[in-house]
């Protein structure tokens, strides 16, 4: 296995442009497939979960061309469901952005499709999307464990009508279904079962969705309204905003040890995720906003009791900002953090005990106390890009970190470490 040491750092500074953002990629992607027209988008995302979404989608007869870099992609729409008829087998790897939202767009047409992952992607809830599928119409069957991937999906078309889907699990069932919902026969009508969480990313779905043609009527997130029979209408030209989440590690980073100024994502952003610095504000850091810029300065930090449920992507950043922090810090309401790339409670838990930090996991809460000096150690990435990005941070604790299989940024962000390591001193 490949083992990266980080050096101690002493200090950060400077100015930083995030990659753009994973989950504005693959919903752009997924839209300009659908849309009538040529989109043109910038600042796309090239990692691992957009490279799925790219291979599928060309497996499904969409035409585009992609930019030497990869950030620039010129895609024709198929102004309709995706898919003529075929057999296809496609590997979406372990990019929830892609299985989901796929699963409902691939009902929309004709043909037999499985989806297919690895491992950890058969470990990851699909159920609750996959029975709303079937209410609105939907031949799906499990061929595996029932209610996870992989799937096998006979397309012939959603027929929309009163459906219901639960929220709790992940955001990104009720994403697929608002995706597909506008080109079903019928109006659609989604009524939520319990607690919707991750709600920004449903605002992540609302806009660009806008963007391309279609409006939802949201009746505060309990239901949502979607017209049937619509076509998707391509944008022109759209720019991916930096990914905020990514941003999250160079901004703590900041409040740490430092002052950096981080562009691409900002007070503008639809992102959820942009607003973690937030946190970092209540946690001490000295925050300045712009539209399309954040940037945060070094100050005493103090722990914090926060409910982070709508940022369960970034809230992972506080967890180990919290090493750094004046006595205790909680995050609560992250029982997903459970069903996403690993179990997100247990891997962290376990790794901040190794850098010294007193921990107790809840079953949907982690609180950290903090050592009184970081130690060195050899940290497990559990094959979580995000555990490998956060624990980075405990470098600024004075000791050597091995970051064990540094190479699964490349989910979201295959360039972080390089960009880490010519910013951090
Ligand atoms: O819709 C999206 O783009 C995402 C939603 C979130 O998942 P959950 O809704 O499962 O929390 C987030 O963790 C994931 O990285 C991206
Ligand atoms: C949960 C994540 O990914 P996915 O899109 O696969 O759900 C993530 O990026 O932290």
């Amino acid at each position: 296995m490949e083992q990266l040491v980080l050096k101690p750092i002493s200090r950060v500074q400077g100015e930083v442009s995030i990659p753009g953002s994973k989950s504005l990629s693959n919903r752009i992607l997924l839209l300009a497939a659908l849309a009538e027209g040529t989109t043109t988008i910038t600042n796309l995302l090239d990692s691992d979960d957009v490279r799925y979404m790219l291979k599928a989608l060309k497996e499904l007869g969409v035409q585009y061309q992609l930019s030497e870099n990869n950030t620039v992609c010129k895609m024709t729409g198929l102004a309709g469901p995706l898919g003529s008829g075929q057999t296809l087998t496609m590997f979406l790897g372990n990019a929830g952005t892609a299985m989901r939202p796929l699963t409902a767009a691939l009902c929309l047409g004709e043909g037999e499709y499985t989806l297919t992952g690895e491992p950890r992607m058969y470990e990851r809830p699909i159920g609750d999307l996959v029975s709303c599928l079937t209410e609105a119409g939907a031949s799906i069957e499990y061929l595996g464990e029932k209610n996870y991937p992989p799937l096998k999906i006979s397309g012939s078309g959603l027929s929309g009508g009163e459906v219901r889907i639960r929220g709790d699990i992940s955001s990104q069932f009720l994403t697929a279904m608002l995706m597909a919902a506008p080109l079903a026969k019928d109006r659609t009508l989604i009524t939520i079962d319990g607690e919707l969480v991750s709600k920004p990313y449903i605002d992540i779905t609302l806009s660009v969705m806008k963007r391309f043609g279609v409006d939802v009527q949201n009746n505060d997130y309990q239901s949502f309204v979607i017209d049937g029979g619509q076509t998707y209408q391509a944008p022109g030209e759209i720019m991916v905003e930096g990914d905020a989440s990514s941003a999250s590690y160079f901004l703590a980073a900041a409040a740490i040890g430092g002052k950096l100024r981080v562009h691409g994502t900002g007070n503008a952003s639809v992102q959820g995720d942009a607003r973690f610095a937030e946190v970092l504000e209540q946690m001490g850091a000295k925050v300045t906003w712009s539209d399309n810029w954040i940037e945060v300065e070094k100050s005493v930090l103090k722990g914090v009791d926060v409910d982070l449920n709508h940022i369960p992507d970034a809230a992972m950043t506080i967890a180990t900002t919290a090493l750094f922090a004046e006595g205790q810090t909680a995050i609560r309401n992250i029982y997903n953090w459970r069903v996403k790339e690993t179990d997100r409670l247990s891997a962290m838990a376990t790794e901040l005990r190794k850098v010294g930090a007193e921990v107790e996991e809840g079953e949907d809460y982690i609180v950290i106390n903090p050592p009184e000096r970081v130690l060195s150690a050899s940290i497990d990435t559990y094959d979580d890009h995000r555990m490998a990005m956060c624990f980075s941070l405990a470098a600024f604790g004075g000791s050597p970190i091995t970051i064990n299989d540094p190479g699964c940024t490349s989910k979201t962000f295959p360039t972080y470490f390089q960009i880490f390591e010519e910013l951090f001193e």
